[in-house]
């Protein structure tokens, strides 16, 4: 057998720059040059690495798999040599800042002493690494919507029924047809190793001890295979998609997934063709940031533009999705498709007519468009408008979610179930324990609302708008569209 060359720390080192930029990851050496205009995290971390070892930073966010799975044989360049590591290459290499962790144990609170869904966002601001904080917990722009998705959830009152027996409550239901402890998700978020080790798999194993079901995202850092066996294997998944712009790979997953039992349905994401500003992680990365050309440590920005912050390209995500594409999907998949990201009743109809299981009202928690409307509002629209909805399809709202009554609130509005993010994110730090003890929370503060409220069964208030007093939030829904043949002869124009 003829021996494999191995790569030199030399000879990575001359592939430096932008325009051709080998790192290397778990001993391995990639030519990213190609890849990094494409990477959904933005090109500028990728770039921060070239001619370098980018292992520990790639690690915290991705699996060990996901390079080698998504890069063509061409940029695989091959093993690297660790024997030539020498003094230039260790000197270079220790300019590696985002991924020291500032975890200060010293400031992370016993798992005991959070006794609500903020003190885990709480706790990960206190103890998480800096950037990963900015990840997870920011927003677009002025954070108009994120700050509108929690406040309008404080807007809604509740007109609670007194001298009922509440002693026995059920708060269990069914989700697409599986069964619940009670109407709540883990809304699907990419890259959940940014908060801790154990990623989605803490947050699947969590979700079934709490007899929930978690949503993995397309942009998990663990692959699905892994995430499933997390749990065992008669506990149900919901798989978020994003279509990908080569539709040829979302084909492939969505076949991949076909085989897969225990995912239960598809989530289509369809909020976020393009990756909204997030000046909280940008400004990060401003701070973190280490030159690409100066091999004499002075700090130049990285970007030929001159502003450099890591702008996310728009990435892997196709912003060609339509309407149209659903018998695409469905070619694929005979899962229960459900759209993730309606804000208005016009497109929650839409999606009923186009035959979806479901609808999830989101704005991406805040991540996408910023000033679209609160999630509520939008919930509170479909109902107005549209409320044959709520019947003939599954209606699901995440977006500032925080509480259990949150959770009694959407169900008697109409919804199915809720979505939780941020949260559930954060609880990653504290690993399964953490998600679970997240899980406990929610369903205690549940039944306490429920009981308070003289319920005793969640699915015989869906729907019963006699518990809740919306005039708060009434005058800040859209205007009613015209019915009858003034509004057919507007729709015409
Ligand atoms: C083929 C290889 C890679 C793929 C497919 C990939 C994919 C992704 C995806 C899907 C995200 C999530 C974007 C989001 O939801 O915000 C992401 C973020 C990220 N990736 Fe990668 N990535 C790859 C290689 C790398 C490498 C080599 C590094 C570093 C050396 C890296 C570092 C990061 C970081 C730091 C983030 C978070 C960015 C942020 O939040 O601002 N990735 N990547
Ligand atoms: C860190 C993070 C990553 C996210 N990643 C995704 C994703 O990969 N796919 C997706 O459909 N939504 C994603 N979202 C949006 C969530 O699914 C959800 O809509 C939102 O977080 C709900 O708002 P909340 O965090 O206020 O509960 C992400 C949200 C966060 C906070």
């Amino acid at each position: 057998m003829p021996q494999v060359q191995k790569i030199t720390s030399s000879e990575v080192a001359k592939h430096a720059l932008a325009e051709d930029c080998w790192i290397v990851v778990n001993g391995k050496v990639y030519d990213l040059t190609k890849f990094a205009p494409n990477h959904p995290g933005g090109a500028e971390i990728i770039h921060q690495f070239a001619g370098k070892d980018g292992t520990k930073t790639y690690n915290m966010y991705h699996s060990k798999e996901l390079i080698e799975k998504e890069l063509v044989d061409e940029d695989k360049k091959g093993d690297f040599d660790e024997s030539s590591i020498d003094s230039k290459w260790t000197d270079a290499n220790k300019e590696d800042e985002s991924a020291k962790s500032p975890l200060d144990p010293e400031q992370k609170p016993p798992l005991a002493a959070l006794i609500n869904a903020d003190d885990f966002e709480r706790s990960f601001e206190k103890y998480g690494p800096r950037k990963p904080w900015a990840y997870i917990t920011g927003a677009s722009n002025d954070l108009l919507t994120y700050d509108a998705n929690k406040t309008c959830w404080h807007k809604l009152w509740f007109r609670p029924r007194i001298m009922r027996d509440v002693k026995a409550i059920t708060t269990r239901t069914k989700m697409l047809g599986q069964e619940v402890t009670m109407p709540l998700l883990i809304a699907p978020m990419g890259i959940a190793k940014t908060a801790g080790d154990e990623g989605e798999l803490a947050l699947g194993a969590g979700a079934a001890r709490g007899g929930i079901i978690h949503v993995q995202s397309t942009a998990a850092s663990f692959s699905v295979e892994d995430i499933l066996a997390a749990v065992p294997k008669t506990h149900p998944y919901f798989f978020q998609l994003y279509v990908d712009r080569n539709r040829k790979k979302t084909e492939e997953l969505l076949q991949r997934l076909e085989t897969m039992d225990q995912i239960k349905a598809i989530f289509v994401t369809v909020d976020l063709p393009v990756v909204s500003k997030r000046e909280a992680d940008e400004r990060v990365l401003e701070e973190q940031k280490v030159s690409l050309y100066s091999g004499d440590g002075v700090t130049n920005k990285p970007d030929k533009k001159g502003g450099g912050l890591a702008r996310t390209t728009g990435g892997f995500i196709e912003w060609q999705l339509t309407w149209n594409d659903l018998p695409w999907i469905k070619r694929f998949t005979s899962k229960p498709i459900v759209i993730k990201g309606i804000q208005t009743a016009a497109d929650a109809k839409l999606a009923l007519e186009l035959g979806c299981a479901g609808i999830v009202v989101s704005n991406h928690g805040g991540r996408a468009l910023d000033n679209a409307p609160a999630t509520l509002l939008s919930l509170l629209e479909i109902r107005r408008d549209c409320p044959e909805v709520f019947t003939r399809m599954e209606v699901y709202v995440d977006g500032g979610v925080r509480r259990g009554s949150d959770i009694l609130k959407a169900v008697m509005i109409g919804a199915q179930g809720v979505g939780v993010g941020r949260p559930f994110q954060c609880a990653v730090a504290y690993n399964t324990n953490g998600v679970e003890h997240l899980c406990d929370i929610f369903q205690d503060e549940l039944e306490t609302a429920m009981r308070l409220c003289g319920v005793t069964d969640l699915n015989k208030v869906r729907g019963d708008m006699q518990y809740l007093n919306t005039s708060e939030l009434d005058q800040f829904l859209p205007p009613k569209p015209q019915t009858g043949l003034f509004g057919f002869l507007r729709s015409k124009l």
